[in-house]
């Protein structure tokens, strides 16, 4: 039999309700403010609070959770850390929680640099309106989500770097509009990805939607793919067809890597974009259609109109609103979350496949020049070599292994080696430099296959010596020889 006591109902109805869970610190140093603050907000919100900046900074530290933080409201004039320094050190410890500061009519000098600064969401001027200041920490909660669930507006878009999301929240808001696009980014870190985003989240979602991709097109296909051709109008011509922009009526258009259109194109693809006109190959009549467009590109443009490989009216016609998503050597904190997803989608046996800790190490040391794309792939690789379903190190890919054996090697980058010195030009001389060049090339070969072999086992000593069939000892000498770090 459940007894319910006093205490215990009281606990139930104490539960926290699901706003309660989320975390609001309030900092000041007046004692009296801080309790106006903590009655106001703590009936629906978790409150901790700080009496001044250097205490908050503490108590942001010892939380075992930072991430449940999602906003800070702290006085400006304080003893030890004004409220300006304190946020500024959040920006670094609690990037996503969002930033209130109550200050005083004369501070004027502390809002410029707040705005410039510390980014933050909101002033409350000294002494506030309770209602105001209720509805200010609603609103930073609501942006605080806006902000913190990409993955949920985006589903198929994985990462919550600060950069990627503000990418995301540049999506959401253009991808209502009519607004032609430009999404920029190196190659594999998702620009076709964007594109269908903004499709999906716009008024055409349902209608066609339609990909050109142009580093695959030869020269003289640009004009009649993009715009279709009558029967005869070249050789192969054999019927009418439509052009990928009429097929896209109503719709949108993802022209994928745009910097590829030749100029004679880009003149047609600008008087399509101006007024929605063309003309197919070897036809007279301009057809009119409806189309959104979307473009991509990896390259400089703004470089290739100076050099004259690129319109510059063109460019202002397609750069309307500009796209850019980060490498992801930028964003790094994101890969243990690329890797989960590209694990659930790549793993094809029964399980679930994971990193071993040293693999995700090795992995989050390289620099991805094929951004995400590289990641799928080398996931992708991993789930189909993996003999069990913990995948170590061993089935990394060589660049990557020798990206990290470059790492650990890099403590003390020696500096240039010295080139020969001949002090007198006899047959002694060439002898012993000689025996020094011979010396050099040996330990340098030495030296990398043991970056290949250190790296190839995680970093482990005795994995190492195994797999190289050697002494334990005699590998320690090796590698203290080449000053090697091992873990
Ligand atoms: N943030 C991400 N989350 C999940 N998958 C991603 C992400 N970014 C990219 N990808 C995946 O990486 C691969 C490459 O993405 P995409 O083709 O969109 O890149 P791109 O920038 O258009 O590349 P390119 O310039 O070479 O055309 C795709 O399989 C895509 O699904």
């Amino acid at each position: 039999m459940t007894v319910f006591n006093k205490k215990a109902l009281k606990a139930l109805r104490e539960a926290p309700s699901p706003q309660k869970r989320r975390t609001i610190l309030v900092v000041d140093d007046e004692p009296s403010n801080l309790l106006v603050l903590q009655r106001l907000l703590e009936k629906d919100y978790e409150v901790l609070t700080a009496v001044d900046g250097q205490d908050a900074l503490e108590l942001i530290q010892r939380l075992d959770d930072p991430e449940r933080l999602q906003l800070i409201i702290s006085d400006q004039r304080m003893p030890r850390l004004s409220g300006l320094e304190l946020l500024k050190e959040a920006q670094t410890l609690v990037p996503r929680a969002k930033r209130m500061i109550l200050t005083g009519y004369t501070d004027f000098e502390v809002v410029v640099k707040a705005i410039n600064e510390v980014q933050v969401f909101r002033f409350m001027m000294k002494p506030f309106d309770r209602q105001e200041m209720r509805a200010a920490v609603e609103a930073a909660l609501r942006a605080y989500d806006r902000a913190a669930t990409p993955t949920v507006r985006f589903p198929h878009i994985v990462g919550r770097h600060p950069k990627l999301v503000h990418t995301l929240d540049l999506v959401a808001k253009v991808a209502e509009s009519d607004a032609p696009v430009l999404v920029r980014g190196e190659t594999g870190t998702g620009k076709e990805l964007i594109g269908r985003a903004l499709y999906d989240h716009g008024s055409r979602a349902q209608k066609p939607y339609v990909v050109i991709h142009c580093s695959a097109l030869p020269e003289s296909l640009f004009e009649a793919e993009l715009f279709g051709h009558k029967r005869g109008a070249f050789t192969g011509a054999h019927s009418d067809r439509l052009g990928r922009i009429a097929q896209a009526d109503g719709g949108t258009l993802f022209i994928d890597e745009v910097a590829e259109i030749p100029l004679v194109v880009q003149a047609k693809l600008l008087r399509f974009l101006q007024f929605g006109e063309f003309q197919r190959v070897g036809s007279d009549r301009v057809e009119k259609v409806d189309v959104r467009v979307i473009s991509a590109t990896h390259q400089d443009i703004p470089a290739m109109i100076e050099k004259g490989t690129f319109r510059r009216d063109l460019y202002y016609r397609l750069n309307v609103v500009e796209v850019t998503l980060p490498a992801l050597r930028e964003r790094k904190s994101d890969i243990p979350l690329l890797v989960d997803y590209f694990l659930k989608k790549h793993w094809k046996r029964g399980g679930e496949g994971r990193l071993a800790g040293d693999t995700l190490k090795i992995l989050e040391h390289y620099d991805f020049p094929g951004n995400v794309r590289e990641l799928s792939h080398i996931i992708e690789r991993c789930c189909l070599l993996a003999e069990s379903d913990l995948i170590g190190p061993n089935r990394l890919p060589p660049a990557v292994l020798m990206a990290y054996g470059a790492q650990l090697n890099r403590k003390e980058a020696p500096a240039e080696k010295p080139a020969f010195r001949f002090e007198t030009l006899n047959n002694e001389v060439l002898k012993r430099v000689r025996e020094e060049a011979k010396q050099q090339a040996a330990d340098e070969v030495e030296k990398q296959f043991l970056t290949h072999l250190m790296a190839e086992n995680g970093n482990n000593v005795s994995a190492a010596a195994r797999e190289a069939d050697m002494q334990r000892s005699y590998l320690h000498r090796l590698l203290s020889k080449h000053d090697f770090r091992t873990g």
